[in-house]
């Protein structure tokens, strides 16, 4: 049975890529907007579905302090600097610090309305920003859209591979393929030296890839002018080496 709930009359998505991560606080949100200004740059027209309901931090990287309007029918996204369009929890809430303490179902009803009804004008690729973990409500929210495909985000820890292989069988549970994975935070180069540490550990991403049959990898370093430029809501300015790195990702996935 198809659950997946059809898009608002007169919207248009033609890709839909999930951007998801087997544990909170790995950088999803931060490579799900890179992974935007990225299909941006490229020519796509880009879209960004904020499902990360109760931590939602996109617009705030974009920079935007307008709020989502409404002619009581459909909901408007809010476009930011360069033209990708939004939709999140923070663009309706009076406050962007009011907390969102909603049970499952509701937050999972939430994300669905994001889908059928926000008026997504003619969006090429659409990277859903997936709520963290691999539990009820990423289910759900599998369950009510129709992702083409995912993106895994992890960082170089032990419990890597463990938390990759959830991730992977979420996927595979709701019959989505993944497209690729992303190590966040993978080393630091170090601006004097231009030596690179590892400063979570070494990383095993090659071989846990292999392990999934997943051959689309990217590394991205510790950068504090990411962070910083996330922070200013500047992200689209960014312009840093991991920019191209994920600028040759995305390419693999379309
Ligand atoms: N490569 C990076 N270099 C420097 N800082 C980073 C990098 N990636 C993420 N960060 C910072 O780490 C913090 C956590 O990132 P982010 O909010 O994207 O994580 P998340 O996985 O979406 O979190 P959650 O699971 O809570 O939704 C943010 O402050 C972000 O700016």
């Amino acid at each position: 049975m198809d659950f997946r709930k059809s898009l608002h009359e007169g919207s248009s998505v033609k890709k839909v890529i999930g951007v998801v991560s087997g544990k909170g606080g790995v950088g999803k949100s931060m490579i799900t907007s890179l992974l935007a200004v990225a299909a941006q740059q490229s020519g796509a027209r880009t879209a960004i579905l904020d499902a990360d309901i109760t931590g939602p931090s996109i617009p705030r990287a974009f920079g935007i302090k307008s709020k989502a309007s409404s002619d009581g029918v459909v909901l408007m996204p809010v476009s930011s600097k360069t033209g990708i369009q939004i939709m999140s929890t923070n663009l309706l809430l009076a406050n962007e610090t009011d907390p969102v303490i909603w049970r499952g179902p509701v937050i999972a009803g939430c994300v669905e309305q994001f889908w059928t009804d926000v008026m997504w004008n003619d969006v090429d690729v659409m990277l859903v920003d997936m709520p963290p973990g691999t539990g009820d409500v990423p289910l759900t929210v599998f369950q009510s859209i129709p992702v083409d495909g995912i993106v895994i985000v992890t960082t170089p820890q032990e419990l890597v591979g463990m938390i990759v292989e959830k991730a992977v069988n979420m996927a595979s549970t709701m019959n989505v393929p993944i497209l690729g994975i992303v190590e966040n935070m993978s080393y630091f180069e170090c601006p004097d030296c231009k030596s690179r540490h590892e400063i979570f550990g070494k990383s095993h991403i090659e071989e846990i890839a292999a392990q999934y049959g997943i051959s689309n990898i990217a590394k991205l370093p510790i950068d504090s002018s990411l962070a910083a430029n996330a922070d200013a809501g500047t992200v689209e300015d960014y312009s840093g080496a991991d920019l191209a790195e994920l600028k040759a990702f995305y390419s693999t996935l379309m």
